[in-house]
């Protein structure tokens, strides 16, 4: 396999990731505990199938250990009429979690590259975003994977890539900040070298459509 898409399989330069998952029941144990931490009775009416819910909730919000984002950008093309200039994907919108309380990020990706002749699907970098988006994260550490699988599998001349999200952890508890995003970036290839790249990147994303 190549070694590019090998570093961005989900358990890639990660030892302490477990072999073997807990079993459903295990899962639905867990979350009981969690339901009399909270004060409440697992046992009333409206929380008895609440363990099962939260075990099939999580296999969907987390499906994204058990994907490849590499194995997303595979297929390619050339025929696009000889175009080698920037392509942005924006508004990619995008629920996930945090690694350090598990509670949601919701924001936006903003992602562009400059081909070197081939090009990939556009539900692929979605689908990218997606994937990562689906694992416990930090927003800084998302920027940079997304960046470095497109880079690594793709090999663009450059790639770009603007998050920018907000922090239930900040919102809900905590220090209980409403509406503050936080915004990160990545620049590779001419992204990182050129200024101009950047700004032109950043002048599309801010760009005409709609009410920005
Ligand atoms: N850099 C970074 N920090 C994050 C992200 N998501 C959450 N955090 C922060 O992670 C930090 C964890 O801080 P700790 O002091 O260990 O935990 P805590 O006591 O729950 O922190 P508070 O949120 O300040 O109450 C907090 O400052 C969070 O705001 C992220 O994506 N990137
Ligand atoms: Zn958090």
């Amino acid at each position: 396999m190549d070694a590019a898409i090998k570093k961005f399989l989900p358990d890639a330069g990660n030892d302490s990731r477990p072999s073997d998952r807990p079993t459903e029941a295990e899962v639905e144990a867990a979350v009981r505990v969690l339901l009399r931490w909270t004060g409440d009775n697992p046992d009333r009416e409206g929380l008895v199938d609440t363990p099962r819910r939260v075990m099939k909730a999580y296999r969907e919000m987390f499906n994204g250990y058990d994907l490849s984002p590499a194995e997303e950008l595979g297929r390619t093309f050339e025929e696009v009429a000889g175009y080698d200039d920037l392509v942005i994907v924006r508004d990619i919108q995008f629920h996930s979690h945090c690694e350090h309380h598990m509670v949601p990020i919701v924001g936006r990706a903003h992602v562009g590259y400059l081909p070197d002749g081939k090009v990939v699907g556009l539900s692929k970098i979605a689908r990218v975003v997606d994937i990562f988006a689906h694992r416990l994260q930090t927003q800084e550490a998302m920027t940079a994977q997304v960046a470095g699988v497109i880079q690594d599998v793709l090999n663009p001349r450059g790639v770009a890539v603007i998050i920018e999200a907000e922090h239930m952890c900040m919102a809900m508890r905590g220090i209980r900040k409403q509406g503050s995003t936080t915004m990160t970036s990545t620049f590779t290839g001419s992204f990182k070298d050129s200024p101009e790249e950047q700004v032109r990147f950043v002048t599309m994303v801010r760009g005409t459509a709609g009410a920005r």
